[in-house]
């Protein structure tokens, strides 16, 4: 019987003409460029069955690449629901990641060259306990820490971590040469140097190099390149080369899986360059769009048909994608029936989307598969903990506890503890130049040599302090007093506002750079946290619960329908329905893509509104988009891509907005407003992204970005109110 036929028979999937040609097309580079929800994943597999039953190849001939370890295991089960019983052949799936480690450990043997790996699982106590005395841990985290300090004579703080690492990762996925290198921002002070002095230090270790994860793409590319034993054993090994989910290779991992093709290419690369979405990681879609001229007879071949959602769903996304430049062009269409419209809330506030989010997946009844999507990580605390309480279970993507370690969170705890007993010396010096009573690094020694365990501030005051502390410390002292006996939520207002830890907080960012945005909202999550508990111990103790809820929420997949992920983390995923939270300007897209894009690079931008289009694009029937206008009780604004989707959903007419509008709602200066919908007389509809009195930066839905004079504008009469227009 047919292949096919059989196939259908026995799995229910009728392939298309097109996912038919890319089966059978095994000879020669093919580029199968496909949509979301086309079947990439479903095509790949059966291409593999095809390769085993049909042409009788050999599973060891076969490389079939995945993106992640996770990825190779959801496409390894695929296989098997697929193939089982019909052949007992089994394929190797596997990350590059992993073919290139097996590929340096053989080299570096070969030679009796020792190395070690140092990079992976640390510990979180391992982590806090940092190092001490000469010897430095052999672990990347710990070797960048010591060259930072050693640079730059002062402590490293987390979020240059994150950023010092990506920007290593991303120099070696990109192979970049010195003078690119001198083009990548980076705000990490002196990040080009404390990379270079990295790439010595592994190098110069003993008799031992080390290697970190990216070494081993690096490694594995150069040792194919130079050792032409290493390289033809696995030309011939593999002769049919797969790679799913391509857009997301890094420059290096492309050139790895090139040279492993040559000289068959009998390559079958399946990629959606409209889901590339870890650009800063070092991935580049470049090398995807240049692919006909990599491979001088190379076949593309384009899947379009989305299986996935409802006419709605693709027909907007479809478009919305549109916004993109830097794209092979594409048009995603669905036989799938008409379903929900997609809904748009703008809701008042972080805590009504909260609220509503909790409320509507009660309502639900736990039958569908849902999943709630956020830009950032430190999203999922807050609504972890609203679920929780709800009594709602859930499965967490990606765990991130890395919150409950946070210096924010331990200095919160701390302040709680020596409000118990503020005989505690040893707290108070964690503490001490966190709140306005001016203890100097002098008074704490005073403290530490005295030893008298009383109060430290009946200590201090009993002392020679200068005149203006007398006052700070008898109010510390009674602040402290009073803490111990609030509420949670209530202390950490106090502690915030009265004892100064904010004013703390912003000096600290003034001077260190800290990312100010990112620790107040450590701290408005704590307050939620602690909102409606009655003891400073309970809040301590929710705490922990919460983080273990975290830790094990990985265990819940069979147990819940309700998934929480990252944007990026749910790529290759569907669910029934998806909401898509945060979705304000500075979260969606962040403000570094913005400020970027305001600079002319368009490169982040795009990337952000992959991202978002990777998100959109994960619902089979229902999509909801959530924004808000105030966090705390700074205003924001609902993101550019909202009020794109929006205007795709519920299109106006332009022109005759503009005409019908005439004097009564022209724009006036006080009322240019970052967010605000305007009609322009030349460019047409758009939304206002930047506005400093003289400028006005606008997001035009067709003519792009423009920044205008807004003297110009005000005096011609260009500029219209788009809702009043109406
Ligand atoms: N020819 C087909 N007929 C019916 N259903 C199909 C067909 N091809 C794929 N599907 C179904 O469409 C859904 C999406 O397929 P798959 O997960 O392979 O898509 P994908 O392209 O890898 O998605 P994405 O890139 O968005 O993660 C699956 O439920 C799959 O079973």
């Amino acid at each position: 019987m047919d292949f096919f036929k059989r196939m259908e028979e026995k799995t229910g999937v009728c392939l298309n003409d097109v996912q038919k040609q890319a089966v059978v097309h095994t000879e020669g580079p093919l580029l199968l460029l496909a949509s979301p929800g086309s079947g990439k994943t479903t095509t790949l597999n059966m291409k593999i069955g095809y390769l085993l039953l049909e042409k009788k190849v050999n599973a060891n001939q076969i490389m079939a690449v995945t993106f992640s370890k996770a990825s190779a295991q959801d496409m390894s089960e695929r296989f098997d629901s697929f193939f089982s019983g019909l052949t007992e052949d089994k394929v190797h799936f596997s990350t590059i990641h992993s073919f290139a480690f097996k590929v340096v450990r053989e080299w570096l043997r070969k030679r009796g060259q020792h190395f070690l790996i140092i990079e992976g699982n640390i510990s979180e106590e391992e982590l806090k306990k940092g190092f001490n005395g000469p010897d430095i841990p052999l672990h990347k985290h710990f070797i960048l820490k010591k060259l930072y300090e050693d640079t730059n004579g002062t402590q490293i703080s987390d979020d240059d971590m994150d950023e010092l690492m990506t920007y290593i990762s991303y120099a070696k996925n990109r192979m970049l040469d010195e003078n690119s290198l001198k083009q990548v921002q980076v705000n990490v002070k002196n990040a080009a140097s404390i990379y270079h002095s990295y790439e010595q230090f592994k190098q110069h270790h003993e008799d031992r190099l080390l290697l970190d994860f990216d070494d081993m793409l690096t490694y594995c590319y150069h040792i194919l390149l130079e050792d032409e034993e290493i390289l033809s054993k696995y030309q011939q090994k593999f002769e049919y080369i797969l790679t799913d989910e391509s857009q997301d290779n890094s420059v290096v991992q492309h050139k790895i899986v090139e040279l492993l093709a040559k000289p068959h290419n009998n390559l079958c690369v399946v990629a959606d360059d409209d889901q590339s979405i870890f650009m800063w990681r070092g991935s580049d879609v470049k090398n995807l769009l240049q692919f006909e001229k990599t491979y001088a007879n190379a076949t593309v071949m384009t899947m379009s048909q989305n299986y996935r959602s409802s006419q709605e769903i693709v027909k907007t996304s479809n478009q919305f994608i549109k916004r993109n430049q830097n794209r092979y062009p594409k048009e995603m269409f669905t036989e799938n029936a008409s379903n929900q419209a997609i809904e748009i809330k703008s809701l008042r506030s972080y805590e009504d989307q909260l609220n509503y989010v909790t409320e509507q997946i009660k309502r639900s009844g736990g039958d569908e598969e849902i999943a709630v999507l956020y830009r950032n990580n430190s999203s999922a605390v807050p609504l972890v903990n609203k679920l929780d309480k709800a009594g709602i279970p859930f499965y967490m993507k990606d765990i991130d506890a890395k919150f409950f370690k946070h210096w924010i969170v331990e200095d919160m705890l701390n302040f709680m503890r020596f409000s118990y007993n503020d005989r505690r010396v040893d707290i108070l010096e964690r503490i001490h130049t966190k709140f306005n009573a001016y203890i100097s690094k002098q008074q704490i020694a005073f403290l530490k040599k005295k030893g008298n365990y009383a109060s430290v501030f009946d200590t201090l005051l009993d002392s020679e302090l200068p005149s203006y502390q007398q006052k700070y410390i008898t109010k510390a002292k009674q602040q402290f007093k009073n803490i111990n006996e609030m509420e949670p939520a209530k202390a950490i207002r106090t502690i915030r506002e009265k004892l100064g830890y904010d004013r703390a907080i912003t000096n600290m960012c003034e001077k260190y750079g800290f990312n100010a945005e990112h620790l107040f909202g450590i701290l408005d999550t704590l307050e939620e946290i602690a909102e409606g508990l009655g003891s400073l111990k309970g809040f301590a103790d929710r705490l922990k619960e919460l983080e273990k809820l975290v830790q094990t929420s990985k265990y819940n997949k069979q147990k819940s329908n309700l998934t929480l992920t990252t944007f990026h983390s749910a790529k290759g995923l569907e669910f029934d329905k998806v909401y898509m939270t945060d979705l304000v300007d500075g979260v969606v897209p962040s403000k570094d893509d913005m400020d970027r894009y305001r600079n002319k690079e368009y490169g982040p931008m795009e990337e952000a509104t992959r991202l978002f289009y990777v998100g959109m694009t994960r619902a089979r029937n229902h999509l909801e988009l959530l924004s808000y206008n105030y966090k705390g009780n700074e205003r924001v604004s609902e993101s550019i891509f909202m009020s794109n989707v929006r205007k795709i959903v519920q299109p106006k007419d332009a022109n005759a907005l503009v005409k019908d509008g005439q004097d009564a709602s022209l724009m006036q200066m006080d009322e240019m407003e970052v967010g605000e919908e305007v009609v322009h007389k030349k460019f047409g509809i758009g939304s206002i992204t930047l506005f400093d009195g003289d400028l006005i930066g606008i997001q035009f839905e067709e003519a792009g970005y423009k920044e205008l004079n807004v003297g110009i504008c005000v005096e011609n009469g260009l500029l219209w109110k788009s809702e009043k227009v109406t």
